[in-house]
């Protein structure tokens, strides 16, 4: 559905050339819901603002539904990209025009009529749950009701392809969820292929079906979310799953946590902090209990939830091992031998 092929794309910056996506190739498929993360400054927004051509790379093709869009020209162009709606982290909407009228809007920029506009809208606001808000002004609706405007306008022209900029970093945990429940039943009803970038992995946790991480402008790792949840391949990649878990600790237990990592750096380390990930039958085996038998070892478990990812179950626990350094280790070799992922996590506490 989309291909990215060897885009660069160059800024002038005041300190000399910035160089924010560096010879990036990636396929997104269709009907997929493709992820993309990284931190702060990785090229994210600029990679993803280049599959509209918002950003025209430097070098490189983007080709959408076989089509190469660097080589469209203005008309082609514009009618590419009403095949490729947008949504964004601050929602983008006119605040001089009701609900109703922004989502009305890029239809009548296509010039169609008002019943036609109509036809359209009605069961948009449907589909977004609006439809007793349609006559209020951006100001009287939530965050979350306006990033289902914004849903909502984005999908007027029927698109094929719906990009996503952080669109839920502005919302609240809870109205997250929800945003993301619409996005994956819009990709089921509708077909739709979502491009969503974003910083949070719980994100790509909860709707994601291929993901890939970017960093420094290059992609440093991409594949099912599953796979790579099981076993992040990169640092950067790891940290990023460590920190689910570790913002996931209450405040009190990392700050005890802390100080008694650091402590038994200066007692020998006989404190390591693990994340176990089980998938598949690992999920349902005694495999704990047996090691803390087998290898006398104390286990103190700070976190743990078992979710389904794209349908499987995934287990993840992040333990405090209690234990010699040798016994330690032999248990955490026994647990990869059995199928469970095994990171050491004291890097990110
Ligand atoms: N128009 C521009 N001119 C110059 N430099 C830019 C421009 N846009 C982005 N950059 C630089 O390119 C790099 C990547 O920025 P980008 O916004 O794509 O990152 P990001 O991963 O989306 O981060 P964030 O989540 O903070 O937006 C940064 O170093 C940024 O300063």
């Amino acid at each position: 559905m989309i291909k990215i092929q060897a885009v660069t794309q160059r800024f002038a910056g005041s300190n000399g050339p910035v160089d924010a996506v560096r010879n990036v190739d990636l396929t997104i498929n269709k009907g997929e819901i493709f992820g993309i993360i990284g931190r702060s400054g990785a090229g994210k927004s600029t990679l993803v603002r280049t599959l509209n051509l918002l950003n025209r790379p430097t070098s490189g093709k983007i080709i959408v539904d076989g089509k190469d869009l660097t080589a469209l020209n203005a008309p082609e162009l514009r009618a590419a990209r009403r095949e490729i709606g947008m949504i964004f982290q601050h929602f983008n909407l006119l605040s001089s025009r009701t609900v109703y009228d922004n989502i009305a809007l890029p239809l009548e920029l296509s010039g169609l009529s008002k019943t036609e506009i109509s036809k359209k809208v009605t069961p948009l606001l449907e589909l977004v749950g609006l439809t007793a808000l349609k006559d209020r002004y951006p100001a009287h609706i939530s965050g979350g009701q306006k990033q289902r405007v914004g849903i909502a306008r984005a999908l007027a022209n029927a698109p094929k392809v719906l990009l996503s900029d952080e669109a839920t970093s502005a919302l609240d945990p809870e109205t997250t969820r929800s945003i993301l429940e619409l996005l994956r039943k819009i990709n089921q009803e509708l077909g739709l292929t979502i491009v969503l970038i974003t910083h949070q992995m719980e994100v790509i946790k909860m709707i994601c079906d291929r993901m890939a991480v970017m960093e420094a402008g290059k992609v440093i790792e991409s594949g099912q979310v599953i796979d790579i949840f099981r076993s992040p391949k990169h640092p950067v990649t790891r940290a990023m799953i460590g920190d689910v878990i570790a913002q996931d600790l209450p405040a009190g237990v990392l700050q005890r946590l802390r100080t008694r990592l650091a402590r038994s750096d200066v007692t020998g380390g006989t404190d390591h902090l693990f994340r176990l990930a089980f998938t598949g039958d690992s999920v349902d085996q005694p495999l704990l209990s047996e090691v803390v038998r087998k290898f006398n070892l104390d286990f103190s478990i700070l976190h743990g939830q078992i979710d389904e990812i794209q349908g499987q179950a995934f287990g993840s626990l992040a333990i405090l091992a209690n234990g010699s350094s040798d016994n330690i280790a032999a248990a955490m070799t026994y647990l990869s031998a059995q199928g469970v992922t095994v990171e050491e996590l004291n890097h990110v506490i």
